[in-house]
């Protein structure tokens, strides 16, 4: 990450003590919204959260956590938990994914790199595939950059393109699949009327298919393989919107959900497997969710499910998706250089760092956090543990998910008093807000609150502080709304349910015994967002934050 042999030594905090044990408390999806029904986090019982509210006017307040807060491209793109915890990890706003790739595709550059001239070696003689998210949530992927990608290709040389889409449904409403895939059928369309033969090749649901993260479901990356590279899935079809179409009807099924299928040409031969010679491109810019496949396309050592066929291709990500691990070695656009982050600089000034979350946030606090990069930075100053998550099930199914689990263990790394700072990502709020199911993600936000406390009460007995913040929005607005804010409905009169996260703000609190009495939040950074959180956080260890950090959140009066 170019910072070796940089001298990390942060200055002295001028008033505030070192060696306070600092909880900090990321709850994954929670935002501060309008109270009503459809705000999961208003009806649940939340007492731990409401007291943080109510009891200190000085220390809560909201900060900004979507658009370019967090390095996103515009005001209309809600937060993720990649931008979040990067935002939270490295105290500074990068340029993220998505606009990067905006960028180079917008000024050709794209086409001029080492990436796309790497791949571009396959076309006169072989396909080009492309692999990734069909929908315009802006969080993993974006439909525009695809149509766009599509047609620099083709003008590039690409004789012949097979798209293998996985459908959406969890940023994006549930059933808006049709109209993207009706979207790029017209651009394949206009593409083949050019001359270029291109079609989609195969397809499934994200969750069900490929874009596992952290490692916690292998098989979900396996029926992606067999559909794209293989080309053999349960269902087979002739044409993609009929897939889509008829595969939302099988019970128990959604975008997010959709069995794989392949396209099959008249005789039932499937149009696109990938094969020795082809070039691959995963077009998601964003990394949790890409690293798993990545590895199965790249690594010849590869041992987490028979591939059967291991074709020799030529494969570029949109991005690099890890840093550390150089994965894929080649890329389309290079990712943000998040460097120099808060958890490096902490390891560096003596301060032990315990993290901890279930598999499916293990990432979000440490590999997100410490800016897209995979590992410790001192294996001596830090441990991270991971709880497994339950596997093949939706979180609705199981709203409490490992809460408690995370709680329990950052009480024991506190009570311990082996660390200085105590880090948790509690997914509740979020990984059930995804399933849009409102009664199970009141259940997520009550688990969630309990947990907190189980934390605050770990830091009330060992004199610490915390800090307790999210990273986005998403349980508390699970419905679209229109204009003037009434939930939308759709043409059948039903509530149109909102899945994804939302552009709300999030509380931050401080407090605990061991925090300075006159320590409060400032008021001349009222548009603060989540990258004012590290430079307040190393305050609250006792350190100045480097000074191209953003300002910190907090002030020390005298009283
Ligand atoms: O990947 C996901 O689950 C969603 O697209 C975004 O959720 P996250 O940003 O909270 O992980
Ligand atoms: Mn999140
Ligand atoms: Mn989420």
């Amino acid at each position: 990450m170019g910072s070796s042999g940089f001298n990390f030594k942060l200055a002295d905090h001028p008033k505030l003590p070192k060696d306070k044990i600092v909880a900090m408390v990321v709850l994954d999806g929670w935002g501060e919204a309008k109270p009503d029904e459809y705000n999961c986090i208003h009806v649940a019982e939340t007492p731990t959260m409401d007291s943080l509210k109510k009891g200190a006017p000085e220390r809560w307040r909201l900060v900004r956590a979507h658009g370019t807060a967090v390095g996103l491209p515009t005001e209309d793109d809600m937060g993720n938990s990649e931008v979040g915890h990067n935002a939270l990890g490295a105290g500074r706003i990068f340029a993220q994914g998505a606009k990067l790739v905006d960028s180079a595709l917008a000024t050709g550059k794209i086409y001029e790199g080492d990436g796309f001239k790497y791949i571009k070696e396959s076309f006169e003689t072989n396909t080009l595939h492309l692999i990734g998210l069909l929908s315009d949530g802006g969080v993993h992927s974006r439909l525009d950059q695809v149509q766009l990608l599509l047609k620099g290709a083709s003008e590039n040389g690409a004789k012949r393109i097979r798209l293998h889409i996985l459908t959406d449904g969890r940023d994006v409403l549930d059933g808006s699949s049709v109209g993207f895939v009706e979207t790029i059928e017209n651009d394949l369309a206009k593409l083949r009327e050019n001359g270029v033969d291109a079609q989609i090749a195969s397809g499934g649901g994200r969750m069900y298919v490929t874009m596992d993260r952290y490692e916690n479901d292998w098989e979900v990356v396996k029926r992606g393989w067999d559909a794209q590279v293989l080309g053999e899935a349960p269902y087979k079809f002739t044409n993609a919107l009929e897939a889509v179409k008829k595969l939302r009807q099988e019970p128990n099924t959604s975008d997010q959900y959709l069995p794989p299928f392949v396209i099959v040409d008249a005789s039932g031969k499937p149009v696109g497997p990938i094969v020795d010679g082809d070039a691959v491109v995963t077009f998601n810019f964003r990394a949790d969710r890409m690293v798993m496949i990545a590895k199965a396309l790249e690594y010849e050592d590869f041992d987490k499910f028979d591939r059967v066929r291991v074709p020799k291709i030529r494969y570029a990500g949109m991005l690099q998706y890890d840093g550390e691990l150089q994965l894929p070695s080649h890329y389309l656009v290079s990712p943000p250089e998040i460097d120099r982050t808060s958890g490096e600089y902490l390891t560096h000034n003596g301060v032990r760092t315990f993290a901890c979350s279930e598999t499916v946030k293990f990432g979000h606090v440490t590999f997100f956090w410490n800016g897209n990069r995979s590992g410790y930075f001192n294996p001596e100053m830090e441990e991270y543990v991971e709880i497994p998550s339950d596997s093949g099930i939706t979180f609705n199914v199981k709203p409490l998910m490992k809460a408690v689990e995370i709680a329990e263990k950052a009480r024991d790394a506190i009570l311990s008093r082996k660390f200085q700072q105590v880090r948790v990502n509690l997914p509740n709020g979020d990984m059930v807000g995804h399933t849009g199911d409102i009664e199970a993600t009141v259940v997520a936000c009550k688990a969630a609150d309990e947990a907190v406390k189980i934390i605050l009460d770990a830091i009330e007995q060992v004199g610490g502080i915390y800090v307790v913040t999210a990273d986005h929005g998403n349980a508390e607005d699970m419905v679209k709304r229109n204009k003037s804010g009434k939930p939308q409905l759709d043409k059948n009169g039903k509530i149109q349910i909102l899945t994804s996260h939302t552009l709300e703000p999030v509380p931050i609190a401080i407090g605990g015994p061991g925090l300075a009495p006159g320590v409060r939040f400032r008021n001349d950074v009222p548009s603060g967002g989540l990258a004012n959180v590290a430079a307040t956080v190393m305050n609250l260890h006792g350190f100045e934050a480097p000074s191209d950090y953003e300002p910190t959140l907090i002030e020390v009066v005298d009283n």
